[in-house]
C-alpha cells in the first residue's frame, strides 16, 4: 500500500445554519490523482479549501492531515509543497505574465537568483514562452489557465490542489493541460483535483469520489464504479420520441436533458428497442461515468 498524502477523517463543515459537509472522509495515495465529483454544491470547493487552509474549519470531530501534517495547525507549513489552482483565474491585470510568477516566488520566499531559471522552465512547459511579456489580457481563457498551473508550479509543490481546471476551454486546450498533468504525476507528484467533466475524472484519475449533498456517496476507480454501479449497455433517444418505445420491466429508464436513456445488461433487448423507431433515432452506447453519476446522484452535471 503506498504512503497516504492526505487523510481526511469525518471532516464536516457548516455555513452558520447550513451544512456543506457532513462526515465525509477519504485518503489519497502519494503518486495518484484523485478526483472529487459532484453536481453544484455538492461541497467540493469546501473540500479543498478545508485542505489547504482557506475556511476556518473547526470540526467537534473531524481531521484532516497532509503528509502528516494537521491542516488547522499546519496550514502555513502545508502550502509551501502545496500548489493550488483556484476556481477563478486570480491573475494581477496590471502586470505581464512573468511578473504574474515573479511576484508569486515572493510570497513563497524563493531564491531571486534562481527564480528566472525556474520561470523560464515552466514557461516552456505549460507552452507560453512566447507570451513571457504579454499583457493577461492579450491571453485566451486557455493560456491563463496554463498561467495559473505553471504559478502553481512555481515552488515545485509535492501535492497539486485543482478545482475545475479545464471548465470552459476547448477540447484542445483541454487535452494538452490532461498532457502536462500526466508529466506531473510521472514525476511524482500527488493531485487532487474537482471536475464536472466526467471525461476528465476517467483520463485522470486512479480513484474518485462522488459528493451528493455533502454527502460521500461513494469512491472507487474510474472503472471498477462503471461495472458496478451501472448496466453496461444504454440506448440514448430523443425525448419526443422515446413515447413509441415500450420497455420490458428490467430495462431501466434515466431522463437526462431532452434525452431519455434506457439501460440494460444485454444489448440485444435494446437492439429490440431500437427497432421501434426509424434508423437514426437513437443510438447504443456502452455505459459511462456520466451514467454513474446520473444514477446514483439523480441530478444532471449543469443544472
Ligand atoms: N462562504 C460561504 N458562505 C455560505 N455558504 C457557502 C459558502 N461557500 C459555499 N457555500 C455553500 O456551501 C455549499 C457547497 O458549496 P461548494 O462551493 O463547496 O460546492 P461545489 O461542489 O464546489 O459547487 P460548484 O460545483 O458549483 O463549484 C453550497 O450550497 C454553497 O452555496
Amino acid at each position: 500500500m503506498p504512503d497516504v498524502a492526505i487523510e481526511v477523517q469525518g471532516v464536516s463543515k457548516s455555513y452558520d445554519q447550513f451544512q456543506a459537509l457532513k462526515n465525509v472522509s477519504f485518503s489519497v495515495y502519494q503518486g495518484e490523482c484523485y478526483a472529487l465529483l459532484g453536481p453544484n454544491g455538492a461541497g467540493k470547493t469546501t473540500m479543498m479549501k478545508l485542505l489547504y487552509g482557506r475556511v476556518a474549519h473547526h470540526p467537534a470531530n473531524g481531521q484532516i492531515r497532509v503528509f502528516g501534517l494537521d491542516s488547522l495547525k499546519d496550514s502555513l507549513k502545508i502550502r509551501f509543497f502545496t500548489g493550488i489552482v483556484p476556481q477563478d483565474d486570480n491573475l494581477d491585470y496590471e502586470l505581464s505574465v512573468q511578473e504574474n510568477l515573479r511576484i508569486y516566488s515572493l510570497y513563497y520566499g524563493m531564491d531571486q537568483k534562481t527564480i528566472q531559471k525556474r520561470i523560464d522552465e515552466l514557461l516552456e512547459f505549460m507552452d507560453l514562452r512566447d507570451k513571457k511579456n504579454a499583457n493577461i489580457r492579450e491571453l485566451s481563457g486557455g493560456m491563463r489557465r496554463r498561467l495559473v498551473i505553471a504559478r502553481a508550479l512555481l515552488h515545485s509543490p509535492r501535492l497539486l490542489i485543482l478545482d475545475e481546471p479545464t471548465t470552459g476551454l476547448d477540447p484542445q486546450v483541454r487535452h494538452h493541460i490532461w498532457d502536462k498533468l500526466r508529466v506531473l504525476l510521472r514525476e511524482g507528484v500527488t493531485i487532487l483535483l474537482t471536475t464536472h467533466y466526467m471525461d476528465e475524472a476517467f483520463q485522470l484519475a486512479d480513484r474518485l469520489m462522488i459528493l451528493h449533498e455533502g454527502v460521500k456517496i461513494v469512491e472507487g476507480k474510474p472503472a471498477e464504479l462503471i461495472r458496478s454501479h451501472i448496466e453496461p449497455y444504454v440506448y440514448e433517444v430523443p425525448e419526443s420520441k422515446a413515447n413509441n418505445c415500450t420497455p420490458p420491466d428490467y430495462v431501466r429508464l434515466e431522463k437526462s436533458g431532452e434525452m431519455v436513456r434506457f439501460y440494460a445488461h444485454d444489448v440485444s433487448v435494446l437492439q429490440h428497442l431500437a427497432e421501434c423507431l426509424p434508423p437514426g433515432t437513437g443510438f447504443i452506447r456502452q455505459a459511462n461515468l456520466e451514467d454513474v453519476f446520473l444514477k446514483l446522484t439523480g441530478r444532471q452535471l449543469h443544472e
